[in-house]
């Protein structure tokens, strides 16, 4: 600031002296190493770890340029976006075509010599962002797109706010003829390849049509043994950033080695596909080809295709490799011992495995080999609707910056989120990196499971809060699948009702359930686990009368079932059903364990029991004709494990 003698003599100086000293010069501070706004920014931004040469392994200077590194992945990408029928990929350029950086170096997949006009135009690609910058290319690019007041990034998914069963589809050649599970029950809708190759030409030029695309380059599963590289090629920041949350993220140096993808999806969701073409029923169709290691999405928004689009894949690669795949969450308590939690959509598994006295070891997707079980995923996808800070701490807290919300309605000024609101879907969900739960176990794996409990939200309210399973019973629940399906996950599902979904995830396994169920009882007996049956639903009467046990003490039971005490409480025997059910737990009102004493009708009661053992015994018909493995004495066992009355 001015001092005040300067004043004084400005007071008393002519014109000119005086027009010279009211120019405020601020010497205070050291001036900006720049002579321009141009050159100011360009200062802002130093070169990234993740794009500068790096040391190899020996730590000399890498022998690969960062050029024909930049080349070489430009190619890759070139060669996966290459339409097959003009036999030539789009002309890629690295970043932002918003960032004129001069002329951009274009790199090209092969040369084209009957040129097209797509193939005169550039592409634009933005390979493995930052949370940070799709946060800045959605709010740019996607009116949809907000920062709320917890720091996460909320966004709609469109039409779509659930998966479409009813439109995923698996190309049907030699092979999988064979190798699949088709027909009645079977979530593997055929189609033929030359359809596929319609869509994917679809997909691809849609792509193409854009002045960029976002690709991202990471893993599935932790067990470095069977790690699979995949490939997501999408149109939105909201897909590359939930793909980002949910696939494990690359080191830098896995980066730069990532080479060729085992497997890539091109998600043209925005784009619909032609219901002209064979086997279209709808516009949208999510399509699988195991032979070419590709999945084409078109005409859903719903980013949790490709997530469950990707775990179909581990359903069909893995069992080929003898390690079972599962719809199941995981985690370990300080002893190590490890808890799978199966269960349909909605009945708990990610809200149970993020326990803050366990290690999470994943929330959703789980492989189990010799070496023990192992993360599919490198993220979760929690549930929101009704969410609460002093139900689920870690859940709440998780939603932060480089989270993504899907779906949520919040306050247009001051950005806070209303969980409560089922405005836009019931099935609004958040999609955040496993690190952002506090105790999770980084690497995502841990040694073969101790208990296996089955989770079902039983909205006629028979089923006891918890029983203690045989191997027998474990086998026949796990092939049952059964549930109340909650609102809203899977489309067009208004309000809970029974469903039977086999190895409690039909909808993603590519085998006949038997062969995984072969593997889960082989792999349970080796190890000496305990299967356990949860009802996370009703109590005290059916849907719209009785009301759903309460979280509080759905986490006491499954607390006594990992302490072990809960192995050796009493026990008696339910009628119907044959379930063992414990007399006490610590912390849970006895009269809700038997479910007979919480309903005030027992005759309503038995009614709904038998209604629902009706219910499960007309499911389980389908697969009396199947043999568990090569146990002839245990696929007995099972068919008898069901509800005898
Ligand atoms: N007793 C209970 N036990 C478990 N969850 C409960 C209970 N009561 C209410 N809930 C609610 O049920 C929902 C369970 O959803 P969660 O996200 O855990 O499902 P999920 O099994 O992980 O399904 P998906 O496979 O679709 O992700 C949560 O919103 C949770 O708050
Ligand atoms: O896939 C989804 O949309 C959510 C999910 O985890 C499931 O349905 O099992
Ligand atoms: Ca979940
Ligand atoms: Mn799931």
């Amino acid at each position: 600031m001015a001092e005040k003698g300067d004043n004084s003599v400005a007071r008393t100086a002519g014109m000119k002296e005086k027009q010279q000293t009211e120019v405020c010069h601020d010497d205070s501070g050291v001036s900006v190493r720049a002579q321009t706004i141009e050159e100011l920014h360009l200062l802002q931004k130093k070169k990234s770890v993740a794009t500068s040469p790096t040391k190899g392994a020996l730590g000399a200077i890498a022998t690969i340029s960062e050029e024909d590194r930049q080349k070489q992945r430009l190619q890759s990408i070139s060669a996966s976006l290459a339409s097959l029928t003009r036999e030539t990929g789009p002309k890629l350029v690295k970043g932002d075509p918003a960032r004129k950086l001069g002329s951009p170096k274009v790199y090209h997949h092969t040369p084209t010599f009957n040129v097209s006009d797509s193939a005169l135009k550039f592409t634009h690609v933005l390979h493995n962002l930052s949370p940070a910058e799709l946060y800045e290319q959605a709010i740019k690019y996607e009116k949809e797109s907000f920062i709320v007041s917890s720091g996460a990034l909320a966004t709609l998914s469109g039409a779509k706010t659930g998966r479409a069963p009813r439109d995923k589809r698996v190309v049907k050649d030699e092979t999988t003829n064979d190798e699949l599970w088709w027909g009645k029950g079977s979530p593997n809708i055929e189609m033929d390849e030359q359809s596929f190759l319609v869509n994917r030409e679809r997909a691809v030029d849609y792509l193409n049509s854009l002045d960029k695309v976002f690709v991202n380059d990471q893993f599935l599963n932790w067990d470095p043994e069977h790690q699979i590289k995949v490939r997501i090629v999408s149109a939105r920041a909201y897909h590359s950033l939930f793909m980002h949350n949910m696939c494990i993220r690359p080191t830098p140096e896995e980066l730069e080695n990532f080479g060729t993808p085992d497997f890539t999806i091109y998600n043209a969701g925005q784009f619909p596909c032609n219901r002209y073409t064979h086997y279209m029923t709808s516009s949208t169709s999510i399509d699988l080809n195991l032979a070419r290691r590709e999945m084409v999405i078109l005409g859903t928004q719903y980013a949790g295709e490709m997530k469950k689009g990707l775990f179909s894949l581990m359903h069909y690669l893995m069992p080929k490799r003898q390690i079972l795949s599962l719809h199941s969450g995981c985690n370990m308590g300080k002893d190590g011992d490890v808890a799978l939690f199966f269960g349909l959509s909605g009945t708990g598994k990610t809200t149970l495995s993020t326990d803050h006295d366990r290690y999470l070891i994943g929330d959703d997707e789980h492989c189990w080999s010799e070496n023990g079980v192992s993360n599919i995923e490198g993220g979760c996808y929690a549930k929101c609707i009704d969410l609460s800070k002093e139900r689920e701490p870690d859940i709440w807290n998780a939603i932060k910056f480089g989270t993504v919300l899907e779906n949520v309605v919040f306050d247009e000024h001051t950005r806070e989120v209303d969980f409560s609101d089922n405005s836009v879907t019931e099935n609004t969900r958040a999609a955040y990196p496993i690190e952002y739960i506090p105790n999770a176990k980084i690497p995502c794996v841990g040694p073969h499971p101790k208990n296996v409990i089955l989770l079902a939200c039983d909205a006629f309210g028979v089923l006891p809060p918890v029983s203690k399973l045989s191997l027998a019973q474990t086998m026949y629940h796990f092939i049952s699948g059964y549930t109340a399906l909650v609102a809203g996950t899977e489309e067009g599902v208004q309000e809970p009702q029974a469903t039977f979904s086999a190895c409690f995830g039909a909808a993603f396994i590519m085998l006949h359930p038997t062969k995984y169920a072969a593997m889960l009882a082989e792999k349970m007996q080796n190890h000496g686990a305990t299967g356990w049956l949860v009802n996370t639903g009703w109590s005290g009467g059916r849907y719209g009368t009785g009301s759903r046990i309460k979280l509080a003490y759905t986490r006491k039971i499954i607390d006594a079932i990992h302490s072990g005490s809960l192995l050796n409480a009493n026990y008696t025997k339910t009628e119907v059903f044959g379930l063992e059910i414990p007399t006490e737990i610590e912390g849970v009102p006895s009269e809700i364990l038997d479910p007979v004493n919480a309903w005030s009708d027992r005759k309503a009661y038995e009614d709904t029991l038998l209604k629902l053992g009706g219910l499960f015994k007309n499911n389980f018909g389908g697969f009396l004709n199947y043999k568990i493995g090569t146990d002839d004495k245990l696929t007995e066992e099972i068919l008898a494990a069901g509800p005898i009355f």
